[in-house]
C-alpha cells in the first residue's frame, strides 16, 4: 500500500479540488461521516455516555464538527469543546460549525487555559474524539493545546484520533512537544509516513484508512514512493515453489561468515538461508572455526579458508573465486571479526565478486572506509543491512542524526551508492537504488535479540538465490523475518525469545504468508 508524506496528502486534496473540481466540502463530509460510522463500529458500547469532541482551529476541527453532527443524528450525545475563539474558524470548518450549531448542538469555545480547564472539569464521556490537529501541524504543541492532550492521555477513556494523533507530525512520526496516545486512528485516503515511522507509530493504537472519494487515478506530486510492506504486499512478493522443483532449482547460497570466536552468526545466518528456502548452502569461514560450524549444522557443506589468528585472511580469495562458480547469491558478513587482513579480504571481494550480495555486519565496517568498492552502476545492487550504529558508521554521523531523519538517510545512501539499504529499527526501512522506499509492517521488540539480524542476512540471501530481485528480496525477507517474531511473541511474549527460534519459525511464517495455503497467525 503507498503511504503518502503530508506534503503528497495535500497535493492530492488541491488536486482534487481545483482540477477535478470536487469541493473541500464535500471531502470534509465524506471524512467526517466515514470516522462516525468507523467509531461507531468499534466504540458502539462507550457512547451511551456522551462522546467527548475536542476540536482545533483547522480542517482537522473541520471534521471533528461533521463527526459531532453524524453521531448526533445517530441520537447520541455530544459535547464539543473547540481550543480556539470562534473568529479563528474559518473556510469548511466555519461552514460545518455553523451548521452544526443549527442542529441545536451546543459548542463551547475555550481559546485559553482558564476556559479549558473549566470544561474539562465539567466533562462527562465516555469517548474521546481527538480533532485538535492533523496534517497542518507546524510547529510544537504549546500552551493550553498542550495541557488538553496531557488530560486526555491522563483520562483513561478510550480516544479516536481524526487523521493522525494531535502532535505526531504527519510527515516523519515525530512528536511535537506532546502527543495524543490514540485506540484508534482513521485516516484519510491513505497512511501518512507519521503513522509509521516511530514514535508516531506508538501514538496511533490501531489505524484504519478510509475512503473520502478522492480518484484514485490522481498521482501525488512529489512522487516519491513510499510502500508499506503489510501481509498482503509481502504475500504477492513470495517466490514460487513449483511442484517439480528440486534442489537445484531454488538457488545455492553462499555464506562467508564466523572467525574463532563468532561462529554462532555464521551458524545463524546459514541456517536461516536453509530455512528461508534455498536449495543448498556452503557456509564458508575461516579453517580454524569450519570444525565447530559443520559440526552444528548437518545440512549446509562449510569450506575452510585461509585463517589469520581466527579470521578470514586475505590469502582466502583464490578458493573464494572458485567457491563463487555456480552459486546464486553470497551473504557475506556476520561474525567476520575486524583484522586488517579480513578487511583486505572483504574489500577486494566485494570489489570482484558478480553475484548478488547480501552485506551485513563486520562486512559493513569494514567497508565504511572505503565505500568505493561497491561501485555504483552493478548490475544487481548489492544489498546491506546495517542497524542504526552501522549506518552511523557508514555515513560517518552521529546515531541521533541516522534516528532523526531515518528515510532520508536510507534513501540519500541507497541512490548515492547504487545499492538496496536495510536500515533496521521499529519500523524496518528498505531503500532502493531508484529512491523507492519499503516501510516493513511486521515485527517489534522480539526480534531485538543477539544473532537476530544473522538471521535476517541469511533469509534475504536465501530469497535472492531463489530468483527474487534483491530489493522485493529485502522486503519480503524483512517482513518474514518480523512475522516469524510476531508469531513467537503471540506464543511466548516478547523477552526471551532466541534468534535460533525466529529462524526456526521461519518456515511456518513463510507456509502462513502464502496465498494458497489458508492459515493466518
Ligand atoms: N484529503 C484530506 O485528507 C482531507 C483532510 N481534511 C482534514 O484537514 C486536516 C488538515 O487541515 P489543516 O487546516 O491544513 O490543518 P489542521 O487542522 O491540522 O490544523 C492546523 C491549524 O492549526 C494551526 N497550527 C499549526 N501548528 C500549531 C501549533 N503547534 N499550535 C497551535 N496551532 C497550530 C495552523 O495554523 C492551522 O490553523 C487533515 O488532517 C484532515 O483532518 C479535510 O477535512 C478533508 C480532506
Ligand atoms: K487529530
Amino acid at each position: 500500500m503507498r503511504v503518502l508524506t503530508a506534503e503528497q496528502m495535500r497535493d492530492l486534496d488541491r488536486q482534487a479540488i481545483e482540477e477535478i473540481g470536487i469541493p473541500g466540502l464535500v471531502l470534509m463530509e465524506n471524512a467526517g461521516r466515514a470516522s462516525a460510522e468507523a467509531l461507531l463500529r468499534a466504540f458502539a458500547d462507550r457512547c451511551c455516555a456522551p462522546v467527548l469532541i475536542l476540536c482545533g482551529k483547522g480542517n482537522n476541527g473541520g471534521d471533528g464538527f461533521v463527526v459531532a453532527r453524524h453521531l448526533r443524528n445517530r441520537e447520541l450525545k455530544v459535547e464539543v469543546l473547540v481550543l480556539a475563539p470562534r473568529e479563528k474558524i474559518g473556510g469548511d470548518a466555519a461552514v460545518n460549525l455553523a451548521i452544526l450549531e443549527r442542529c441545536g448542538q451546543t459548542v463551547r469555545f475555550v481559546p485559553d487555559d482558564e476556559s479549558l480547564a473549566a470544561a474539562l472539569v465539567d466533562a462527562r464521556a465516555g469517548l474521546i474524539v481527538d480533532a485538535l490537529f492533523g496534517t497542518g501541524l507546524s510547529s510544537e504543541v504549546r500552551g493550553h493545546y498542550r495541557r488538553a492532550i496531557d488530560w486526555i492521555n491522563a483520562s483513561g477513556l478510550p480516544v479516536v484520533a481524526i487523521d493522525i494523533p494531535s502532535g505526531v507530525d504527519a510527515g516523519n512520526g515525530h512528536i511535537l512537544g506532546r502527543a495524543v496516545q490514540a485506540d484508534l486512528t482513521l485516516t484519510f485516503a491513505a497512511a501518512k509516513l507519521g503513522h509509521l515511522l516511530s514514535p508516531g507509530a506508538q501514538c496511533c493504537g490501531r489505524l484504519e484508512v478510509i475512503d473520502i472519494g478522492i480518484p484514485k487515478h490522481l498521482r501525488p506530486r512529489p512522487d516519491d514512493l513510499h510502500l508499506w510492506t503489510r501481509w498482503e504486499e509481502a504475500a504477492t512478493l513470495l517466490p514460487e515453489r513449483p511442484a517439480t522443483g528440486h534442489k537445484g532449482t531454488f538457488g545455492h547460497l553462499l555464506v562467508i561468515a564466523g572467525s574463532r570466536g563468532k561462529t554462532g552468526a555464521a551458524i545463524l545466518a546459514a541456517e536461516a538461508g536453509l530455512r528461508g528456502g534455498c536449495g543448498l548452502l556452503t557456509l564458508a569461514t575461516a579453517a580454524s572455526a569450519q570444525p565447530v560450524v559443520a559440526a552444528a549444522l548437518a545440512e549446509a557443506m562449510t569450506e575452510p579458508l585461509a585463517d589469520d589468528d581466527g579470521g578470514i585472511s586475505v590469502d582466502a580469495l583464490p578458493a573464494v573465486r572458485r567457491l563463487l562458480e555456480g552459486k546464486a547469491a553470497l551473504a557475506l558478513g556476520p561474525g567476520l571479526g575486524q583484522t586488517p587482513r579480513t578487511a583486505a579480504f572483504v574489500r577486494q571481494l566485494v570489489a570482484d565478486c558478480g553475484l548478488p550480495l547480501v552485506l551485513d555486519a563486520d562486512a559493513l565496517n569494514l567497508l565504511a572506509a572505503d565505500l568505493s568498492v561497491l561501485a555504483p552502476g552493478r548490475r544487481i545492487p548489492p544489498v546491506m543491512t546495517p542497524h542504526p550504529g552501522e549506518m552511523a558508521r557508514l555515513v560517518g554521523c552521529s546515531v541521533a542524526e541516522v534516528e532523526q531523519d531515518r528515510v532520508a538517510v536510507a534513501r540519500t545512501f541507497a541512490v548515492r551508492h547504487g545499492v538496496v539499504l536495510v536500515l533496521k529499527g521499529a519500523p524496518t526501512l528498505v531503500a532502493a537504488p531508484d529512491g523507492r522506499i519499503g516501510i516493513n509492517g511486521s515485527g517489534g521488540p522480539v526480534l531485538a535479540t543477539a544473532g537476530s539480524g544473522d538471521v535476517l542476512t541469511g533469509l534475504i540471501g536465501a530469497l535472492i538465490a531463489q530468483g527474487l530481485a534483491p530489493f522485493e528480496a529485502a522486503r519480503l525477507g524483512c517482513y518474514l523475518h518480523g512475522l516469524a517474531g510476531d508469531r513467537l511473541a503471540r506464543r511466548h511474549g516478547a523477552a526471551g525469545v532466541l534468534a535460533g527460534d525466529i529462524c526456526r519459525e521461519l518456515p511456518a511464517a513463510r507456509a502462513a504468508l502464502n496465498p494458497k495455503g489458508e492459515t493466518a497467525c
